[in-house]
């Protein structure tokens, strides 16, 4: 047996697997990096997070990959080069934290690397009906699997697309197998550049849970912070916005976009939400004289506003009421203090950070890539019936370092 074969399979047995899982998302801020320990599958899933570090992306980073992310006309060749420089950079990221945290690569089973998105473009955005939904990461896994010596599993959105999905958001599996409890109503909601949230009914009925995007969390309060002051990466404790007053006129033409009538599950990404269509809604409802900190802060009611109406209208359909449920909150979003307190103002029931279930709302889309690629080895056996946006299937292409 080829002995990368013969690791795997052993790997796939042991009681408990070290992976690290690996996510870069579409703020730019860096890459994160979950080492976990975990035991199980599907349902029966446990995991440990013995260490995490978001390592910091350069401004030069940022700078090469916003050359290409989400830009319809680009220098093709820059593209096919990051891919493989993205690959490199975070094989070198792992080896100086497995440094850092006195490991040596032998000691990791598998990486589980998400890659970093570049486009996302499911149907309902790129309009073209000859055209599947798609998606793509780069940072290309073999790289990371040789540099490192660990096997690595990765590109996991593709398989999602195979079988009709939008190849997002996958958050759905690992909250059901981690954060899923008999008796709770659990809402994970993840306020990343794009929010997206995981309805977890106490019913623990695998068929009932699904998983939607529900439009911009971060990315239009951090692309508008960075236009007007380029030194900033985001309005930090949302300083500038808690100055502004919301503008109803700009939120209502905001919030006009068909995007918001599309029903779940649904995925959505920053070639929607982007300077663009704010600069266009500011013409449309003729706004033009609006402030930094008006601005702001209407964006940031906007990300509030369209993730609770979501929210609200998955609880309704359900037949339940919001104060029957707790929302668990991760993401970058949930150190804005100005967006969490949009959120609680508008959705009567319990906010709480993913953090009192044992997993760091900062690491938790890290853990979640592990989680998958943990399911790839070892599980397989969850069954969450046959729709559309959590099909029962298993991802990820596996890289071996030889
Ligand atoms: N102290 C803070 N105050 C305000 N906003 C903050 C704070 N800390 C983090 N953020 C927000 O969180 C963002 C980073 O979030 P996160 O790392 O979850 O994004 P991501 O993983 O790239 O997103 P996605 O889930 O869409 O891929 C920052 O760009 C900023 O908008
Ligand atoms: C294509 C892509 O990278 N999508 C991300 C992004 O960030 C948040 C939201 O948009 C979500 O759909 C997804 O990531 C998480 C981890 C997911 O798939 O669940």
């Amino acid at each position: 047996m080829n002995k990368n074969i013969e690791s795997l399979y052993n790997i796939a047995r042991k009681p408990v697997r070290k992976i690290i899982g690996l996510m870069s998302g579409t703020s730019l801020d860096g890459l994160d990096i979950a080492l976990c320990e975990i035991s199980g599958s599907g349902e029966n899933t446990s995991v440990i997070v013995t260490n995490f570090e978001t390592s910091e992306y350069s401004n030069e980073i940022k700078k090469e990959i916003r050359t290409v992310f989400a830009e319809r006309n680009i220098d093709f060749q820059h593209l096919v080069l990051l891919n493989e420089w993205i690959g490199l950079l975070h094989a070198k990221i792992i080896n100086k934290v497995l440094l850092k945290w006195n490991l040596k690569p032998s000691e990791i089973d598998i990486i589980a690397s998400h890659g970093q998105t570049v486009m996302h473009i499911p149907k309902i955005l790129h309009r073209i009906d000859k055209f599947p939904n798609a998606t793509l990461q780069i940072g290309d896994g073999d790289h990371i699997a040789v540099k490192t010596g660990i096997i690595t599993i990765s590109d996991f959105r593709q398989k999602h697309l195979a079988v009709g999905g939008e190849g997002a958001p996958l958050a759905a599996y690992g909250d059901y197998f981690l954060f899923g409890k008999k008796d709770k109503n659990r809402i994970m909601l993840n306020l990343g550049g794009i929010a997206n949230f995981t309805y977890l009914p106490s019913t623990m009925n695998s068929e009932e849970v699904f998983v939607t995007d529900t439009g911009t969390g971060n990315t239009l309060i951090d692309a508008f912070t960075r236009l007007h002051f380029p030194q900033m990466a985001y309005d930090k404790d949302a300083k500038i916005a808690k100055k502004g007053q919301v503008n109803q006129p700009l939120l209502s033409q905001l919030k006009s976009d068909s995007f918001f009538k599309t029903s779940f599950p649904k995925t959505t990404s920053p070639e929607l939400f982007n300077i663009g269509y704010v600069q266009k809604s500011i013409l449309e409802s003729n706004t033009n004289a609006i402030s930094v900190p008006n601005l702001l802060a209407t964006l940031t009611r906007f990300s509030a506003e369209t993730i609770a109406e979501a929210i609200e209208h998955a609880v309704k359909t359900a037949g339940l009421n919001i104060n029957q449920f707790t929302i668990y909150v991760s993401g970058g979003g949930m150190h804005n203090p100005l967006l969490i307190k949009y959120l609680n103002e508008l959705l009567s029931c319990e906010f709480k950070r993913t953090d009192e279930l044992g997993i760091s709302g900062d690491a938790k889309e890290a853990v979640l890539f592990a989680i998958l690629a943990n399911e790839t080895l070892s599980g397989g056996e969850a069954k969450f019936g046959k729709r559309k946006g959590i099909p029962s299937i298993l991802m990820g292409k596996i890289s071996f370092p030889n």
